[in-house]
């Protein structure tokens, strides 16, 4: 790796998140910092949120990353880490992307990876500016399922609203999977590269390639959170800042927070 990125391996923690956010609260963090825990006692997702996860069958790590640049400047960047996944995926598992998609890899605005429209993986991203001087510091959380989370699925029981994937299904049975500590190194690499290219030149240039990984485009959905009433429409890809827009009757709205659904066309 060219970056000065610090890797700490632990086998438990509450989340490895918070560890990195209490250093950034601290003033600690210089340089960036990739944390990964086989236990996350208190794993935590988006919206408050819960994570499950499975010792050694979940990869859960954390990235603190520093931007010059204010947090309002980053839209786009959990679309942007979502492709990176993607290319780390097919690294990692030296599967061509194309093979990915062929096998029902997607991405699912604004922070899941998809398979076959079963959740693979998350992304919480969390983190912020201390004072106008510093950098924007973002801790970005990955959650991946790496093999067949069924006990997971029945942990989840009724506040599952979705079936879970895991990395294991995209590899020929006769072949194993890669150890975690090489998967987690392909994505950290895939990582550096993305984010250097999202600080030079923000979501826009990967606009066009994250609509090809959009797990919804053309679909009629709904769009919840924010306590708001849910809005529903067509979901029409993603604008230049990484916004989803929702056609509502011929009318295009730009969303920039919430949490996609597929409805169900009665
Ligand atoms: O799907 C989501 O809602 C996001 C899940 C993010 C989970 C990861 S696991 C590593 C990091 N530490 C946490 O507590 N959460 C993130």
């Amino acid at each position: 790796m060219s970056w000065n990125c610090i890797l700490e391996r632990v086998p438990k923690t509450q989340s490895t998140n918070d560890d990195l956010l209490v250093r950034w609260r601290a003033g600690q963090l210089i340089d960036p910092v990739a944390r990964i825990a086989h236990e996350q006692t208190a794993g935590k997702g988006r919206a408050g949120r819960v994570w499950l996860a499975q010792p050694n069958d979940t990869l859960c790590f954390s990235l603190a990353y520093p931007f010059p640049c204010r947090p309002n400047e980053l839209s786009g960047l959990s679309l942007v880490v979502g492709l990176a996944l993607i290319t780390g995926i097919s690294t990692a598992l030296n599967i061509p992307e194309n093979v990915l998609y062929s096998q029902g890899l997607r991405l699912k605005w604004p922070n899941d990876l998809l398979l076959n429209n079963a959740k693979l993986g998350g992304i919480l991203i969390e983190g912020g500016q201390t004072t106008l001087s510093d950098p924007s510091w973002m801790i970005i959380g990955v959650g991946l399922n790496l093999r067949c989370a069924d006990h997971i699925a029945q942990r989840l029981g009724s506040q599952s609203s979705f079936e879970l994937g895991a990395l294991d299904q995209l590899i020929p049975a006769k072949n194993a999977l890669p150890d975690m500590e090489f998967i987690w190194l392909q994505l950290l690499a895939s990582f550096e590269k993305y984010l250097t290219e999202f600080k030079q030149f923000g979501f826009s240039h990967f606009q066009k390639t994250w609509a090809q990984w959009d797990a919804f485009d053309g679909q009629a959905v709904r769009i919840s959170g924010g306590g708001a009433e849910p809005l529903l429409g067509i979901s029409t890809g993603v604008d230049p800042s990484g916004a989803l827009l929702l056609n509502q009757n011929n009318t295009i709205i730009p969303i920039h927070a919430g949490d996609v659904s597929l409805r169900v066309q009665s």
